[in-house]
């Protein structure tokens, strides 16, 4: 299956009034990939999503979503094949589970006599017959996302899909999100959990002020920031004090206690620095090296706003 662009806003902008809640916003999701859209509070996810979604009309820039504009009536067609699940999920109380799917199932086209698949993915087959409102949180969550699962569709759109969720639960989630990937779903999460999203997403698009500040895959922004890497070196003292001599010119080097030390080093040392300090082998006790997280990144492209994008930066 092609990996065909889901996804595609070109210059897109918005306002409510005076107020621009989105300014020339220009962004891509490939079929077989999960995009992360990360900002502060009020930064505009909500109101791109809906872009995307067709439920608001931009005021400037193109938009190609499962190649259809969707401001056009044609893509009403085309919603059964997105998955949406809102920031806040409101369900019927009255109606059990197996209802509330068997409404959903019956908008999208999907036959309602074959539900029990959806509810074992999110583990809820066991409540599947009960009412809404005797459900916890988390169980209304996992409804959502079995909701927002029906009919295979192409793209999938998940506001904090881990809201509300325990460990596990929220581990139940990421791997469906990989199954669907792998059967050829776009992905786009609207986060502000960063630290679950680090090893699970393929790109990030982080937005400041309306404004798209970066977009690419996590090592590509921390890689165009030159953001350095921590190497925390367990070792013996005398090995300690070599690697301090070895280093102190070169790099922040912190001396932590007397067996252990901190390098920080940028993307282009990295290599380097590490087959250096391999070479001291013998007195080497152990080294764990750390790289920026997505909450570092977050943070440092939202302070400084270095517009970066994939494509056209290198
Ligand atoms: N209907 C509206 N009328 C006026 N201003 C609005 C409207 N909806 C959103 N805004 C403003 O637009 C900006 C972007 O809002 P949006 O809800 O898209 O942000 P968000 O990133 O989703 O925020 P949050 O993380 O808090 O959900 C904010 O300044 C918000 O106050």
């Amino acid at each position: 299956m092609e990996n065909f662009p889901a996804i595609e806003l070109l210059n897109v902008g918005k306002s409510y009034g005076r107020k621009n809640a989105l300014e020339d916003v220009s962004l891509t999701l490939s079929a077989r990939q999960c995009l992360a859209l990360v900002g502060h509070n009020g930064a505009g996810k909500t109101t791109l999503i809906k872009i995307i979604l067709g439920l608001l009309k931009p005021d400037a820039g193109t938009l190609n979503v499962l190649h259809a504009d969707p401001g056009r009536r044609q893509f009403n067609q085309l919603r059964r094949n997105i998955g949406f699940l809102p920031e806040q999920v409101l369900f019927q109380k009255t109606l059990t589970g197996r209802e509330t799917l068997a409404f959903y199932a019956r908008l999208k086209g999907v036959a309602v006599n074959n539900l029990d698949p959806y509810f074992e993915r999110v583990d809820l087959q066991d409540a599947a017959d009960r009412r809404v409102g005797t459900y916890s949180k988390g169980m209304r969550q996992r409804l959502g996302i079995a909701q927002a699962l029906l009919g295979q569709p192409k793209l999938l759109v998940l506001d904090e899909p881990t809201s509300g969720l325990d460990p596990v639960a929220r581990q139940n989630i990421y791997r469906i999100l990989d199954d669907e990937k792998k059967n050829g779903t776009a992905v786009l999460i609207s986060s502000h959990v960063l630290t679950e999203l680090d090893d699970r997403i393929d790109r990030v698009a982080i937005l400041n002020q309306g404004r798209l500040v970066a977009q690419g895959s996590i090592p590509l922004l921390r890689h165009h920031i030159n953001m350095r890497s921590r190497l925390r070196i367990r070792a013996r003292q005398d090995t300690c004090e070599s690697l301090v001599a070895a280093f102190r010119l070169e790099l922040p080097v912190e001396r932590i206690s007397g067996e252990e030390i901190l390098l920080r080093c940028r993307p282009d040392q990295k290599m380097d620095v590490l087959s250096r300090v391999m070479a001291m082998e013998e007195g080497i006790l152990d080294i764990e090296l750390v790289d920026p997280s997505l909450e570092e990144v977050f943070n440092a492209y939202s302070a400084t706003g270095p517009a970066f994008r994939e494509d056209s930066n290198g």
